[in-house]
């Protein structure tokens, strides 16, 4: 084979071969779910940090304990959206948004993620031990909330699956704070609160513009049980248990209660607004969105506020 043909076949080996890596990687990023990984360690590291800060704790001394705890919830976490996703393989090929998925595509053998989903989730709790048993114990918490209490038992049968996943969901920042303080104190269950709550307008705004695939799955999501207005006064009701948390986090000072606050009430406003909406998926699509926002704002500014000189 000449130089030319040579290269061809290389290039179109080459690309083939990294075509199969992306997919491979993309298979993996949707089995493990990493948007919602990432989000969770961040929120796990928040409850960290503010452990280290009000306990006076070094940073330096507990770089290890870092490194454990925030691979530990990873990994747990990780280990049950596997198992999630495993345990959904009848109902993913129903819906847009997860017939993709390699439980779906069979790009990945079932043997293989199942075997993945558990592997995973031993390894998180192992190395969340390594810190303390507590947070290993709040890591197993989580994980059964999510794969048994909500992926197995509710999210099929009952419309207060949502908040039954929400359980699982308010416990990486626990998780966190006992890694390095095993005791409990108002703070992480304030983060714990806040997390709990969160959660049902940033899920049922997201159910509502998916209500017609949770249909056809036969999921018994609130808006496609009891439709829209249900729904958004359920949000806006929830929004509104969010306005009195931030003061249990007076400690972190004025500046973290006002900025809280303020995306208290501008989530409030935006949730009032669906009231007056024409376009329901629209002002769902903002709320969805808004909550990401919240989340991401709401956790990193009490982490950058403990830099202030004093925390006023
Ligand atoms: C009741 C609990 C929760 C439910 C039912 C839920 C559901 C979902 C769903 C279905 C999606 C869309 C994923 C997709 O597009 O395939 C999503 C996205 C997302 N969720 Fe949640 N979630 C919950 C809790 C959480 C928590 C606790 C966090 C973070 C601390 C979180 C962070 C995110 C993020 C960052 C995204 C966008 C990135 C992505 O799509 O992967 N969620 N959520
Ligand atoms: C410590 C620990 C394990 C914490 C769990 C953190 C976590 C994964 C929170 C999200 C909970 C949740 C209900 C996600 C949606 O699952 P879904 O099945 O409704 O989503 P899908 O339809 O996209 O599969």
């Amino acid at each position: 084979m000449n130089k030319v043909e040579t290269t061809s076949t290389q290039i179109l080996h080459n690309s083939e071969k990294n075509e199969n890596t992306t997919t491979l990687w993309m298979d993996l990023k949707a089995l493990l779910k990493v948007g919602i990984i990432n989000s969770n360690v961040m929120t796990a590291f928040a409850g960290f940090w503010l452990a280290l800060y009000f306990t006076g704790a070094s940073f330096t001394d507990h770089l290890v304990t870092l490194l454990f705890a925030m691979i530990g919830t990873a990994l747990v976490i990780a280990g049950a959206c596997v198992l999630n996703n495993y345990y959904d393989r009848d109902i993913d090929p129903v819906m847009q948004r997860t017939k993709t998925r390699p439980t779906v595509t069979g790009s990945i053998p079932l043997a293989y993620i199942l075997l993945l989903g558990i592997l995973l989730s031993i390894l998180g709790v192992v190395l969340l031990a390594l810190t303390t048993i507590q947070a290993a114990i709040f890591g197993l918490i989580g994980w059964f909330a999510y794969f048994v209490l909500y992926t197995i038992w509710s999210k099929r049968r009952y419309t207060i699956n949502t908040a039954i996943g929400s359980l699982s969901g308010a416990v990486p920042p626990v998780i966190g704070w006992t890694a390095v303080e095993p005791q409990l104190d108002i703070i992480p269950i304030a983060l714990f609160l806040i997390m709990f709550i969160w959660q049902t307008p940033h899920f049922l705004a997201l159910a509502m513009k998916k209500s017609e695939d949770y249909r056809k799955a036969g999921i018994p999501m609130l808006p496609v049980v009891y439709g829209f207005p249900i729904t958004k006064r359920q949000i806006v009701v929830y929004v509104a248990c969010l306005l009195p948390l931030p003061f249990y986090l007076y400690s972190l000072g004025k500046v973290f209660i006002i900025l809280a606050t303020l995306l208290n009430v501008g989530w409030l406003i935006l949730g009032v607004r669906g009231f007056y909406s024409k376009d329901d998926l629209k002002w769902a699509h903002g709320m969805f969105m808004y909550s990401l926002f919240y989340l991401t704002i709401f956790f990193i500014s009490m982490v950058l506020l403990t830099f202030l000189p004093v925390v006023s």
